[in-house]
């Protein structure tokens, strides 16, 4: 058992028979898949949304049953990683650049579980670079704006010597913003900018973060 491997198990423990579940995306989120897969073929009956086709394909692997976002208003629970967590349980997510499905999942969910390793942990948000996801028309003048705003580096994801596209045909651009001071007021000044999609902040949509241990072991850290 790895830390990742810990914290994804864990966080399965609180899926419910009946429940509608949002699966998270990335290599701590495929432990929650794993094993909510696991309970699924031992006969748990639950309907699940995936935050991405790379987890959509893992859910199908496990025969997690699939749903729309049309045949339900909301979801009981939604579980999955984040690349970094500050003490409010504020987050910085989208590494894998599912950010958008993952907001949307995380606050149509009446509870949103963070499943992090203790090196996710961190007194201020900004180290990891935030990913802001843009429309790729006129991506350029986004850029040039988001330069206007803030005095920092800012870089076009790529992907196999073009630019990085999204699940949802969208551009990524990656933010060194070194320290947040007010992740709160980023969120906000972020969202007013046209052409930005959304970003990686995700600010007082967690309720939980189950932290893995090396050893298998799990801590809980529950909203402030
Ligand atoms: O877009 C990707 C997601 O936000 C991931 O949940 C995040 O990047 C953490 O991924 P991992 O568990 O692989 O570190």
């Amino acid at each position: 058992m790895n830390a990742k491997q810990a914290a994804g198990y864990k966080a399965a423990e609180w899926v419910q028979e009946g429940m509608l579940v949002g699966l998270g995306t990335g290599s701590t989120a495929y432990y929650v898949i794993e094993r909510i897969g696991q309970r699924v073929a031992e006969g748990l009956k639950i309907r699940a949304i995936a935050t991405s086709k790379a987890s959509e394909e893992l859910a199908e692997k496990y025969r997690i049953p699939l749903i729309k976002a049309a045949d339900v208003s909301k979801l009981d629970l939604a579980i999955d990683g984040a690349d970094e967590v500050d003490p409010a349980l504020a987050l910085i997510k989208g590494g894998g650049g599912a950010l958008l499905r993952e907001k949307l999942v995380a606050i149509n969910s009446d509870k949103f579980i963070v499943i992090a390793d203790p090196g996710k942990l961190v007194p201020h948000l900004g180290a990891f670079k935030l990913p802001i996801e843009i429309v790729p028309f006129c991506y350029e003048w986004t850029l040039v704006q988001l330069k206007s705003r803030y005095d920092i580096e800012f870089q076009m994801r790529t992907l196999d010597g073009g630019l990085y596209v999204t699940d949802n045909g969208n551009y990524i651009v990656d933010a060194s913003f070194g320290v947040i001071k007010d992740p709160g007021a980023l969120d906000a000044e972020l969202k007013q900018l046209t052409g930005v999609v959304d970003h990686g902040l995700f600010v007082n949509i967690a309720d939980v973060v189950v932290i893995g241990h090396e050893d298998g072991t799990t801590e809980t850290m529950e909203k402030p």
